[in-house]
């Protein structure tokens, strides 16, 4: 039988959300260990001021793609830009790309999702759910079509605490869902959410189960899976250990902790950690691809792709190798030095927010305020404050899940395979693949340089220095205060400067004697 690369060699492969993290290392991936592969045409809007092709362009010159270039400099020809945007009538992919796409394409991976956790269910619907019926109906019409990869989220039902590797029955239909929220309007589908989502705790992972249902429903003759990751967080290996691009999931609050701002969180010590990294999950799809395709089987395999279950590893463990981290490889221009201590008790951390949090933010804002600059320490809390809320959820509860999927296919691998296309997880490293995030998260999110390192050393000196002499005025002042009030403690103080002054006056004598 043919290995993995092999079979992706001469297929035209489309890929939605190819801008997006995951879509990017799965791109790199293609185009690094399937050299072969004929082409990969990959549906993208203008934003942000930029058209298709600058984003495209800008996208192939990231760090990320250096090993494929190394390789192959030439690697951009087989990427096709299309232009679409999926939340729009028929993708708004035009007639003639849809000639094209119809009549090329071999394999489908749907990557494409709002992964916000605050987004409007209207555009979470929209997007989620609709833009994957119409990406289906598409794949309906693509005559050389052999898989269709969906990517879902392990924590579509996480409204269960054991999840087994089915569809389960969606909450609601999600044609009835559709066409109720079709004539309402934004205030009134604002007003029913908390109703609808029941107990899921955001509109994504309502949308995502309801995506599940659709991808199910609608599968017909295509050969589909769906590929189910929890918390993907930087890659271990591939193409560089620790790559990882952005804010999401524990990479923001790995930031805010290792800047000083994140004190305390409430998060569950023993809680499992579900984290996944990204190219384990690349990884697995890309077989899953393979495996789909040559074969065939009768229903939608689902495919959870997780750590949980098979290398455990815990909140506490990871505030542990998170903190220790920051401490060897500071980030610059610390706030303060790198403190930061989950909680599963509320009362516990209220205490520590009001005291680490919102207390220092006042604190900087009034002197910014008293130097005649903008006050913004409150600001950025409240923002920090907001993600945390949202990912509270998350961090506080384990799930388990069944990954004996992953394991059959991973068995269905040759050799060579399993080393190309590794997603055996009980080979993780924990420590070290935490190590390698943080320095991930600084090296690539805020693009830090390493050789500053001891500048931002003896920055978190300096602070240190600055909390030193802080607390010492503050307990100076406090017992100044407290001295002018209470005749005991004018006993007790003039009983301890006595104390010290008999200590010293002895060992003023003694080093006498000795000389
Ligand atoms: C105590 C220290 C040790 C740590 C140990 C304990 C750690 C516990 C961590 C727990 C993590 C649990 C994570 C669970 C995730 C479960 C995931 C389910 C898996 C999935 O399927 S999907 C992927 C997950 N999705 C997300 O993570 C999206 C969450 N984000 C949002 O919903 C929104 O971004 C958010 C948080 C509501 C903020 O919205 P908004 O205020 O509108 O801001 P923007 O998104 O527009 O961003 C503006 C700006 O800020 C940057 N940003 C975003 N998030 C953060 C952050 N957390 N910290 C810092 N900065 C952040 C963002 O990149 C933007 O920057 P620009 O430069 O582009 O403006
Ligand atoms: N990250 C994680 O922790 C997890 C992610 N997942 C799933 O993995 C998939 C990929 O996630 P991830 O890469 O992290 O997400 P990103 O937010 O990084 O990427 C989302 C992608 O979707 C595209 N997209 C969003 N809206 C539109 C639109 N209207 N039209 C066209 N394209 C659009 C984005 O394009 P643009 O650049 O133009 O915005 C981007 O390419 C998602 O399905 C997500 O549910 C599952 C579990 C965990």
């Amino acid at each position: 039988m043919a290995s993995i690369s092999e079979w992706y060699a001469g297929k035209n492969v489309l890929i939605t959300g190819a801008t997006g993290f995951m879509g990017k290392v799965l791109m790199e991936k293609l185009l690094r260990s399937c050299p072969d592969v004929k082409a990969l045409y990959i549906l993208v809007r203008p934003k942000a001021g930029q058209s298709m092709s600058e984003r495209v362009q800008d996208m192939m010159k990231c760090k990320l793609f250096d090993r494929v270039r190394e390789d192959n400099p030439d690697f951009h020809q087989k990427i096709v830009p299309i232009s679409s945007e999926l939340t729009q009538p028929g993708l708004a992919i035009s007639p003639e790309d849809v000639k094209t796409l119809t009549s090329c394409i071999h394999i489908v991976f749907h990557c494409a999702a709002t992964i916000r956790f605050d987004e409007a269910l209207k555009h979470a619907l929209q997007l989620n759910v609709i833009s994957t019926q119409q990406l289906l109906s598409l794949a309906q019409q693509m005559q050389q079509l052999q898989a269709f990869i969906h990517i879902s989220t392990a924590y579509a039902n996480c409204n269960r605490r054991h999840i087994d590797e089915v569809i389960y029955p969606p909450p609601v239909e999600p044609k009835k869902l559709i066409d109720s929220l079709e004539w309402m309007d934004d205030s009134m589908v604002c007003d029913l959410t908390p109703r609808l989502i029941g107990d899921r705790p955001n509109t994504y992972t309502y949308t995502k189960a309801l995506a599940e249902c659709v991808v199910q429903q609608e599968s017909g003759r295509l050969n589909i899976a769906i590929i189910r990751p929890s918390i993907v967080g930087a890659s271990w290996q591939e193409p560089f250990p620790g790559w990882i691009d952005n804010f999401n999931g524990p990479s923001g609050i790995f930031i805010a902790a290792g800047k000083g701002i994140l004190r305390t969180m409430r998060a569950s010590n023993d809680a499992v950690a579900d984290l996944i990294p990204v190219d384990v999950v690349i990884n697995l799809t890309l077989a899953a691809g393979w495996y789909t395709a040559v074969h065939r089987p009768k229903t939608v395999l689902v495919y959870n792709c997780t750590t949980g279950g098979i290398n455990p590893f815990h909140w506490g463990e990871i505030e542990h190798h998170v903190m220790s981290t920051f401490k060897r490889n500071p980030l610059e221009q610390a706030f303060r030095r790198p403190n930061a201590n989950i909680t599963s008790n509320y009362l516990i951390n209220q205490y520590w927010t009001l005291v680490s949090h919102k207390f220092p933010a006042l604190l900087y804002d009034l002197i910014l305020r008293l130097s005649g600059q903008k006050p913004q320490m409150m600001r950025i809390f409240n923002r920090l404050h907001k993600a945390i809320g949202l990912l509270e959820y998350f961090s506080s509860q384990d799930w388990e899940w069944n990954s004996d999927n992953m394991n059959m296919l991973m068995n269905q691998l040759s050799a060579e395979d399993r080393r190309t296309f590794n997603f055996d997880v009980r080979q993780l490293n924990w420590p070290e693949y935490i190590e390698n995030y943080c320095i991930g998260t600084k090296k690539y999110v805020l693009n830090e340089d390493m050789s500053d390192i001891p500048a931002a050393r003896q920055h978190l000196r300096k602070l240190r220095n600055i909390r030193y002499t802080f607390n010492t005025l503050l307990l100076v002042f406090i017992w100044r205060v407290f001295i002018a009030r209470s005749q005991m403690a004018r006993n007790i103080w003039y009983f301890v400067v006595s104390l010290c002054f008999k200590f010293l006056s002895y060992f003023r004598a003694s080093s006498t004697l000795t000389q």
